[in-house]
């Protein structure tokens, strides 16, 4: 079945060309090497979303499709030399729904999302990624859900929605409450969707914290080499009883939960000691 003709053949062709000039990444500049590595990041995830959507489609729109996005995703740690160390994933509640929240770094996120994703988990995204090519589709067929982020009342109605289907369809949800990633360490204040989300569901959030990608990757650098990250899964936060009017306290205390442990399990961008608790480190210097 020919998806778009031609387009196929140009995006083998892009990345033949990318494949080729490997051999001279060695002699690049850091930002060269920057740059590159991250052309072939999202060129290599649009390749693979075209891979997937015949694959995906035969189910249609169906979050079971996640778990194929997932098996596709998960070998690009080792094309990047990024270790993914999870720890906790015991703190995952078994067979029922839950909100996940996690720190959103960089595109990279997925690597360590992909690593410890449940089962019938779908991430909660921004609207403009429903028309980023290949990837948008096959996120749409996975059962990604889009919210437009400069229309809150309507992200509010679809987060709505999505707390009768965690209960009705046994689905669980992955959301960035921070609302866009965060490339200067520390954590941005968190937005409260996930949270009312949680609370109208009555059900649990799990907290899941990535460390900082400062060892290997800076985009303000433009530094990309190899290197490790860890995933932790926080026990997790009950709801039930709670009202929306508990919801601000509630994000208050998992981002403080979140923090605390980012900065227990990141180290600085030249492998030095936890560069959150220098003084005036840079986290320090956001909180
Ligand atoms: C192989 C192919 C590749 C495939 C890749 C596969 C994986 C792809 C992964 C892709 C990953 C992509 C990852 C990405 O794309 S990350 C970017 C998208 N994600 C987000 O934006 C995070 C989710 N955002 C939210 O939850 C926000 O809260 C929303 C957007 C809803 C509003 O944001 P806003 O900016 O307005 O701020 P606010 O939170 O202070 O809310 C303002 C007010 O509204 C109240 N309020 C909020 N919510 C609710 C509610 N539900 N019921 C009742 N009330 C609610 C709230 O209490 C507050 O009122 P008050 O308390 O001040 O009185
Ligand atoms: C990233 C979508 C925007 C259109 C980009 C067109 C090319 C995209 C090519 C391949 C897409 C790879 C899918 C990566 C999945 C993770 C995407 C991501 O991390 O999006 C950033 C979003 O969390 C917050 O966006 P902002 O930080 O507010 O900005």
């Amino acid at each position: 079945m020919e998806l778009w003709p031609g387009a196929g053949t140009l995006l083998l062709l892009l990345l033949l060309l990318l494949l080729l000039l490997l051999p001279t990444l060695w002699f690049c500049s850091p930002s060269a090497k920057y740059f590159f590595k991250m052309a072939f990041y999202n060129g290599w995830i649009l390749f693979l979303a075209v891979l997937a959507i015949p694959v995906c489609a035969v189910r249609g729109r169906n979050v079971e499709n996640m778990k194929i996005l997932r098996l596709m995703l998960l070998h690009i740690k080792y094309l990047y030399g990024i270790r993914v160390e999870v720890r906790g994933a015991h703190h995952f509640p078994p067979s029922q729904p839950y909100v996940v929240v996690s720190n959103h770094q960089s595109s990279l996120d997925l690597l360590g999302m992909m690593e410890v994703l449940p089962g019938r988990c779908v991430p909660i995204a921004k609207r403009e990624l429903l028309w980023a090519g290949s990837a948008g589709l096959a996120c749409w067929l996975a059962g990604v859900i889009f919210i437009d982020r400069k229309r809150t009342g309507d992200a509010i109605s679809v987060m709505s929605e999505v707390a009768q289907t965690l209960l009705t369809q046994d689905v669980r949800v992955w959301v960035f409450p921070e609302g866009t990633r965060n490339h200067n360490g520390s954590m941005l204040p968190f937005k409260r969707g996930a949270f009312h989300l949680a609370v109208q569901a009555q059900v649990p959030i799990v907290p899941i914290v990535m460390s900082s990608y400062q060892d290997f990757y800076c985009k303000k650098e433009r530094r990309f080499t190899s290197g490790r990250c860890q995933v932790r899964v926080l026990p997790p936060v009950p709801t039930e009883g709670l009202t929306p009017d508990d919801v601000p306290a509630l994000a208050d205390r998992v981002r403080h939960s979140m923090l605390t442990v980012f900065r227990e399990i990141s180290t600085d961008g030249r492998g030095g000691g936890d560069y959150l608790k220098k003084p005036g480190g840079v986290g320090e210097a956001r909180l």
